[in-house]
């Protein structure tokens, strides 16, 4: 008996880093997703093997450890905590196949902790909601990272284009933005928990100057929410970059993603921005006119993505 379940990454338009403290949030469903499957293992041991990732790992999961064989273990972190919660240990096999760039801001965390999730409630019958996911998965991240939003693990569970508002109730669009988007993303990782904790000790240390900041943060993701609903595409660029400013106060911008943010605007998007926990990773640019011209300028020091947003969230064996 195998059980397979899919979830999407994501990209976030507005409110990263303030929807941690409860500010609204935008963010889609993106068409890159994350595959896990599940089966009962032909030996003792339960094994994590993923091609993509190129990594195999034989997993404790009494005492929530591994050993690597090859490859890197961050990701690896979601799948064990995971199964501590809902797993009985008895031996399995665990297939991870992921075609989303890793910490680089397009949620693999969540994509592979709702598909881990997912599979892992198939295999033992365990009944579930849309719901019960998104906060099972949520307390996943929470616990690998210490801090998180529930945006990422939302998105992944729901799919679509999504505000999050302050009460945490994902409101879906039933527009989509009819642009073209381009992800730029670096070879330089982001690590979400470390970058969440930096601004967190940043607010800690200026809380009269950060707390405004990331209320207003939450103010352009509700002037977004209204552009977004008009289909008012320049309002939408100028609000990502007015965001970008205060994610560039927020010390989460590197000269990587700087280069790619005014590389994207000097070529025609309309706006341009970090999108995801940034130190690393990706910008979105949002590019009505000429995507194909912004993709060759940031090809030129880093990689690019053309995006579609994604109305498929979690997908199981009956779905997939
Ligand atoms: N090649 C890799 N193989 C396995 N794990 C990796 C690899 N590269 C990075 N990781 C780990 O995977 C995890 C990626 O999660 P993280 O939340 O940082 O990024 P993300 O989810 O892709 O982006 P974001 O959360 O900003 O949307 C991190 O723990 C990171 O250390
Ligand atoms: C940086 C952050 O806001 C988004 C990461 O994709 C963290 C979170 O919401 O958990
Ligand atoms: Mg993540």
């Amino acid at each position: 008996m195998e059980s397979v379940a899919s979830a999407p990454g994501k990209t976030i338009l507005f409110g990263e880093h303030s929807v941690v403290y409860s500010e609204p949030a935008i963010a889609g469903a993106v068409n890159k997703r994350a595959t896990v499957k599940i089966r009962r293992s032909r030996n003792q041991n339960t094994i994590l093997k993923s091609k993509d990732l190129n990594f195999e790992a034989i997993l404790d999961t009494r005492k929530e450890s591994y050993s690597l064989k090859h490859g890197k273990p961050g990701i690896i972190r979601y799948i064990l905590n995971a199964l501590s919660k809902f797993h009985d240990h008895t031996p399995i096999e665990i297939l991870l196949s992921i075609n989303i760039p890793i910490g680089s801001g397009l949620g693999s965390s969540a994509a592979v902790t709702v598909a881990t999730l997912a599979a892992l409630f198939d295999y033992h019958d365990i009944p579930f909601t849309k719901e019960s996911l998104a906060q099972d998965a949520y307390n996943v991240e929470l616990d690998v990272q210490g801090m998180a939003s529930p945006l990422d693990t939302i998105v992944s569970t729901y799919g679509g284009l999504i505000y999050l508002s302050r009460e945490k109730k994902p409101i879906s669009f039933t527009n989509h933005i009819n642009s073209n988007f381009v992800i730029g993303f670096t070879t330089k990782y982001g690590n979400t928990g470390k970058m969440v904790k930096n601004v967190k000790n940043l607010k800690d240390a200026y809380p009269n100057i950060i707390n405004p900041i990331i209320e207003d943060m939450g103010f352009i993701a509700n002037e977004a929410r209204i552009a977004i609903l008009k289909n008012d595409i320049s309002k939408v660029g100028e609000l990502m970059n007015i965001n970008q400013g205060l994610l560039d106060s927020l010390g989460v911008n590197t000269s990587e993603l700087s280069r790619m943010i005014y590389l994207a605007r000097k070529n025609g998007a309309l706006g341009s921005k970090i999108t995801g926990s940034g130190g690393g990773g990706s910008i979105i640019a949002l590019c009505p006119h000429n995507p194909d011209k912004v993709m060759k300028a940031i090809n030129r020091y880093d990689n690019t993505l053309k995006i579609k947003f994604s109305k498929d969230g979690v997908l199981t064996k009956d779905s997939i």
